[in-house]
C-alpha cells in the first residue's frame, strides 16, 4: 500500500500529498489500480515516486472540482519540461452514462476545442486510459480569482478595469463563436502568471444559433444568475445572462462583496425567492468608494430586464473601458486569425531573410524543434515591468527608435530563458504584442524621417514617463509609449489635427457621443484611427501590411492586453482619462508576478527524473480550431467529442477491465498504459456573426419567441441543452410562478402556494417552457417535503425517502440545501448568528463575523455556503434519482475534515 506524506502547499494553500515509494516496487514502473503510472525515482534524497499520466508527470493537486482533482502536470520530455499543465483527472467510473456529468464533460471539451483567446483557458489535449479521462489545460499559475480579490479585499479601479476588459473580451469572443458560458462567476475565473484573467469551467456552455440566443435551461449560481433565469419560465437570452454575470463579477471586484447582499430579511441570501425579489425590487447600491463611471457601467449591466440590459458590444465602448479600447478593438475573429497565422508561421520554413520581415516574430536562435519554437513565444515581462521612477518630460515625446534589426538583436526576448506558454492563446497574444511593436517601430521611423516631433503635432502635448512607459497627453488624447517604442495605451481623440499633418495622419471626426458614458465612436474602424495620431501612419508604413491582412492594417491594434503593458495602471497617476478614476491614491503600479510557469520547481515537488525507456508516446495535439465565425449549428454539441471520448467505454487501444481473466488482465494492464490523445478537429463554419439581440427581442415582444435552438427539429436528438429534457414538467405546470414576464417578478409572492409533495415523471413531450428556479424553489419550499437535488447524478429530484442520506439535501426553513460535489459535501451547515436588522449595522456585523483579515467577500462566501446546489433544469423523476443517488453514494467516500473545510471556503455559491 502506498503511504502519503504532506510535502507542500499549493498556491491556494491547501496541503497536498505525494505518494511515497513502495519498497516493493523500487525501480519499477507500474500502473497502479488507480489508473496512473507510478514510477520510482532514485535521483533525489529519499526516493520519490513519480506518478505519470500519458506524457505528463503528475504533480500536486491544484484544486478540486465536481469531477475530481485537478493536478499540476509537466512533460516527461526534458526538452519540454518547462511546460506546465493542469490536468483535470476524471475517473470514468464516477461518470454515469448519459448523466449530467457526462454531458458537462463533453460540453467543456467540445467548447474549448473551438476557443482560442488569451482570456479563455486553453485546452492542450485530452487523454484517456481505461480509468481516467484527463483534460489537459494550460496551467493558470496565478491562482483563483476570488482568492485574489479576497486577499486584496477589493480591487483598485485600474486593476478592475483591466481585468474586466479581459473578461468582456473573452465573453465577446465566445459569444461571437455562438457559445454562451452560462456559469460565469468569480470561482470560474483564474489568473495566469501575469495576472491576466482566465475564464474556465465550460461545463454549462451552450451553443446558440445565429438568429437567436434564446435558451431554456437555467444554470449557474444564484448570486451570479440573471433574474430572468431564476424567476421566469420562458426562454432567456443567453448572452444577456452572461452580461449580468459579468456585472456581478465587476461589482464584486470593485466593492469586495456581491451586490444585493444586504437584505436584512435574508442575510445569508439562502432564500432564493427572497434574494431575487430583493434584486428585482431594490435599486443597486454602491459603496462610496466606487466611482461614478464604473457605477454607470454597473447600472447598465445589472438591469433586471434583459431587454434594457447593455450588450457586450456596448460595454466595450463604455467610457470606463476606454483605457483598454485598443485591446477591446480586436475583433473576436482576429484571435482565431492571429493564432492560426502564428501556428502556420511556426511550422513554415523560416524565410530566407528573416530579419527583413518586419512582422515576423522574433524567435530564439536556439529554438529548433517545433515545440521549442512554440515555447519560444515569450511575453517578455522585462520589456515593461522594470519600475522606473517618473521622469520629467523630455524635449520630444518619442524616443529615438532603434532599427528593427537592432531591436531584434537587443530584444530581451532573446535573452529571457522562460517561455510563457506554447498555447495558441499565448501565441496570439505574443503576435499582438509583436505587431504593436513593429507598428510603432515603423511609425517612429516615419516620424523621424518626416522630421516631425509629436510636440509639433500637438502643441499642447505634454509627455511624462511613468516607469518604462511614456505618457503623452494632448487634451483628451492619451498615448503611452514604452521604452521599446511600443504604444501601450491610447485613448480616443476627438481632436482635429493640424492641417499640415493631415496628409500623414489619418483623422476621423467622431460625432459627439449621445451618451456621456457610451462612446458611439466606431472603435473598429477599417481606416486608420485617430488613436494613432501620435504616430503618423504614412502610406509607406501601410505598405508593410501586418498580420491581420491588408484590409485591417490600419485598424487600431490591441496593446493594453499585454500583461505588462497594463497601461491603465501606468497612466493613472497624473492623467486619468475622462475623469473616470478616483483621486484616492488608488492607482498603483502593480508588479506582476514572476513567471511561475517558467519556474516549475517552484510548484513541483521535484524535477522529473524519467527513464526514457518508459516515456509513453502520445499522438501530437492537432486540430484546435482557429477559424473565425460562429460555430456551425450543430457542430458544437454536448455529445461525445470526436474521436471518441467515451467516459463509460474505453475504446481504441483501451480495453475494459475483466478481472476474472488473468491473461486478459495482464494484457489490459499493458494496454491501459497506452494513452490516446482524443481531441481532434471538428469542423467549424466561417460564418459571420449574425446574432442580434434585436432579433430575439423582436420575436419575444411579438409573442412569437424564436424557436430555441434546443427544441428546433433540426436539433432533435442532439444534446445541446438536454438537461431541460429532464425537467419534470408537472412541477412546472403546477408552479404558481409559471409566468413569462419579468415584470411579474415584483409581484411574486415570497411564500407561494402549497404544492403536492410528490414529484412524478410527466410523460408529456418536453417542449415546455423553461423551468424556473424560483418555481422549483417555491414548489419545494411549500411542499414540506425533503428534496434531493443531486448534481452529481444529474441533479435530480428525489422523494423524501432519500432524506437520510447525508449527501441528499433536505429543505429546511425556506432554503434548499443540496450538494453539488461528487464524493464530498461542499456545503457545510454553519451556525447562523443573529443578524442585526438594522442595515447600517450589517457591516459591523459582517466584520464581526469574520476572522481577522478576511474580506466581506469571504464573509459572503461563508454565507453562501449555506445555500443550495441545484441545477433546476436537470430535475428528474424520483425513481431515477433515487437509483443514481444511492449508487453514487456507494461510490463516494466520506471526505476528510481538511478537505471539507477547504471545500467549504472554495465553493461559496451554489448552482442552479
Ligand atoms: N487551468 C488551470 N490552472 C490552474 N488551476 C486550475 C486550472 N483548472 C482548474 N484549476 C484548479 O482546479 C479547481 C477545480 O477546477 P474546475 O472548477 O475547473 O473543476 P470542475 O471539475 O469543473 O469543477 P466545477 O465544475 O465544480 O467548478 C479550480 O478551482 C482551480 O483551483
Amino acid at each position: 500500500m502506498m503511504s502519503t506524506e504532506t510535502h507542500r502547499h499549493t498556491y491556494y494553500g491547501g496541503p497536498t500529498t505525494t505518494e511515497t515509494p513502495n519498497s516493493n516496487h523500487t525501480g519499477s514502473n507500474h500502473m497502479s489500480a488507480n489508473g496512473l503510472n507510478h514510477r520510482n525515482s532514485s535521483s533525489h534524497k529519499g526516493r520519490r515516486r513519480q506518478v505519470t499520466f500519458g506524457p505528463y508527470i503528475i504533480g500536486p493537486t491544484l484544486g478540486e472540482g465536481e469531477f475530481g482533482k485537478v493536478k499540476l502536470g509537466w512533460s516527461k520530455s526534458k526538452s519540454d519540461e518547462s511546460k506546465n499543465v493542469a490536468i483535470k483527472l476524471i475517473r470514468r467510473d464516477t461518470i454515469p452514462k448519459s448523466s449530467e456529468k457526462e454531458v458537462k464533460i463533453y460540453r467543456e471539451i467540445n467548447a474549448l476545442k473551438h476557443l482560442t483567446h488569451p482570456n479563455i483557458v486553453t485546452l492542450e489535449e485530452v487523454l484517456q486510459n481505461s480509468k481516467y479521462i484527463g483534460i489537459v489545460l494550460h496551467y493558470a499559475s496565478g491562482g483563483e480569482f476570488y482568492k485574489y480579490i479576497q486577499k486584496k479585499r477589493r480591487l483598485k479601479e485600474p486593476a478592475a478595469c483591466r481585468l474586466f476588459a479581459q473578461l468582456i473580451s473573452g465573453v465577446h469572443y465566445m459569444h461571437h463563436k455562438g457559445l454562451a458560458h452560462r456559469d460565469l462567476k468569480l470561482e470560474n475565473l483564474l489568473l495566469d502568471e501575469h495576472e491576466n484573467l482566465i475564464i474556465t469551467d465550460f461545463g454549462f456552455v451552450n451553443e446558440f444559433s445565429s438568429k437567436s440566443d434564446l435558451m431554456k435551461t437555467s444554470c449557474g449560481s444564484p448570486c451570479y444568475a440573471a433574474p430572468e433565469l431564476v424567476v421566469t419560465t420562458t426562454a432567456y437570452q443567453a448572452r444577456k445572462a452572461d452580461v449580468w454575470s459579468c456585472g456581478v463579477i465587476l461589482y464584486a471586484m470593485l466593492a469586495g462583496y456581491l451586490p444585493w447582499d444586504d437584505d436584512p430579511d435574508n442575510p445569508d441570501g439562502d432564500d432564493i425567492a427572497k434574494l431575487y425579489n430583493y434584486i428585482t425590487k431594490t435599486p443597486l447600491k454602491f459603496p462610496e468608494y466606487v466611482n461614478p463611471v464604473p457605477r454607470d457601467i454597473l447600472r447598465r449591466t445589472l438591469i433586471s430586464d434583459p431587454a434594457k440590459r447593455i450588450t457586450v458590444q456596448l460595454i466595450e465602448k463604455h467610457q470606463w473601458l476606454h483605457p483598454h479600447s485598443l485591446f477591446l478593438s480586436l475583433k473576436p475573429e482576429d484571435w482565431d486569425t492571429k493564432a492560426k497565422a502564428e501556428i502556420n508561421n511556426i511550422f513554415r520554413p523560416p524565410p530566407s531573410q528573416p530579419s527583413q520581415s518586419r512582422y515576423s516574430r522574433p524567435h530564439s536562435n536556439s529554438s529548433v524543434s517545433s515545440s521549442e519554437k512554440r515555447n519560444s513565444l515569450i511575453i517578455d515581462s522585462t520589456l515593461h515591468l522594470q519600475p522606473v521612477p517618473p521622469q520629467e518630460s523630455q524635449s520630444h515625446a518619442i524616443a529615438k527608435p532603434s532599427s528593427p534589426s537592432s531591436d531584434l538583436r537587443s530584444s530581451p526576448i532573446k535573452r529571457v530563458n522562460h517561455s510563457r506558454s506554447n498555447s495558441a492563446a499565448s501565441i496570439a497574444l505574443q503576435a499582438v504584442v509583436d505587431s504593436e511593436r513593429e507598428f510603432f517601430q515603423a511609425s517612429q521611423s516615419n516620424l523621424q524621417n518626416s522630421g516631425i516631433q509629436p510636440t509639433e503635432l500637438f502643441p499642447n502635448a505634454r509627455a511624462q514617463n511613468y516607469g518604462s512607459t511614456r505618457l503623452i497627453t494632448h487634451n483628451n488624447s492619451t498615448s503611452l509609449m514604452n521604452r521599446n517604442s511600443m504604444i501601450v495605451e491610447v485613448s480616443p481623440n476627438k481632436e482635429v489635427l493640424p492641417q499640415s499633418t493631415s496628409s500623414a495622419i489619418p483623422v476621423m471626426n467622431y460625432p459627439a457621443p449621445r451618451d456621456p458614458y457610451l462612446s458611439n465612436s466606431p472603435i473598429r474602424n477599417p481606416i486608420p484611427s485617430p488613436k494613432f495620431v501620435a504616430a503618423p501612419f504614412t502610406s509607406s508604413t501601410s505598405q508593410h501590411g501586418n498580420k491581420f491582412g491588408s484590409s485591417q492594417q490600419s485598424r487600431p491594434r490591441p496593446t493594453s492586453y499585454h500583461p505588462i503593458s497594463s497601461s491603465y495602471m501606468d497612466m493613472q497617476p497624473s492623467n486619468p482619462p475622462n475623469n473616470s478614476l478616483n483621486n484616492n491614491n488608488e492607482f498603483s503600479y502593480i508588479p506582476k508576478t514572476t513567471n511561475s510557469n517558467t519556474n516549475p520547481d517552484s510548484t513541483r515537488t521535484s524535477s522529473p527524473e524519467v527513464n526514457s525507456n518508459n516515456i509513453e508516446t502520445s499522438p501530437s495535439l492537432s486540430g484546435r480550431n482557429f477559424q473565425s465565425g460562429i460555430i456551425r449549428r450543430g457542430s458544437f454539441s454536448a455529445s461525445k467529442p470526436t474521436p471518441t471520448v467515451d467516459l463509460n467505454n474505453a475504446e481504441g487501444d483501451l480495453i475494459k477491465t475483466d478481472a476474472e481473466d488473468h491473461k486478459n488482465l495482464k494484457q489490459q494492464r499493458r494496454k491501459s498504459r497506452r494513452y490516446s490523445t482524443v481531441i481532434l478537429d471538428n469542423s467549424i463554419a466561417t460564418v459571420h456573426e449574425e446574432t442580434e439581440d434585436s432579433v430575439a427581442l423582436k420575436d419575444a415582444k411579438s409573442g412569437k419567441p424564436t424557436e430555441p435552438l434546443e427544441s428546433s427539429p433540426e436539433h432533435a436528438g442532439k444534446v445541446v441543452d438536454n438537461d431541460f429534457e429532464k425537467v419534470d414538467v408537472q412541477v412546472r405546470a403546477q408552479s404558481p410562478l409559471n409566468k413569462t414576464d419579468v415584470k411579474l417578478l415584483q409581484k411574486l409572492p415570497v411564500q407561494p402556494q402549497p404544492q403536492p409533495s410528490v414529484v412524478r415523471a410527466d410523460p408529456r413531450p418536453k417542449k415546455e417552457k423553461r423551468f424556473s428556479l424560483l418555481s422549483f424553489y417555491s414548489y419545494y419550499n411549500n411542499s414540506k417535503t425533503s428534496v434531493s437535488s443531486d448534481s452529481s447524478s444529474g441533479r435530480k429530484i428525489s422523494t423524501s425517502s432519500q432524506k437520510t442520506n447525508e449527501r441528499i439535501p433536505s429543505v429546511k426553513s425556506n432554503s434548499i440545501q443540496t450538494r453539488n460535489v461528487s464524493g464530498s459535501s461542499r456545503h457545510q451547515e454553519q451556525p447562523k448568528p443573529r443578524v442585526p436588522s438594522n442595515a447600517s449595522n450589517r457591516t459591523n456585523y459582517r466584520n464581526s463575523m469574520l476572522p481577522p483579515k478576511t474580506t466581506p467577500l469571504a464573509d459572503t462566501s461563508v454565507n453562501r455556503m449555506n445555500r443550495a446546489s441545484v441545477m433546476v433544469s436537470s430535475v428528474k423523476d424520483g425513481t431515477d434519482s433515487s437509483k443514481n443517488t444511492n449508487r453514487e453514494h456507494k461510490e463516494q467516500r466520506e471526505p476528510g475534515t481538511a478537505k471539507r473545510v477547504f471545500d467549504f471556503f472554495k465553493r461559496r455559491s451554489m448552482r442552479i
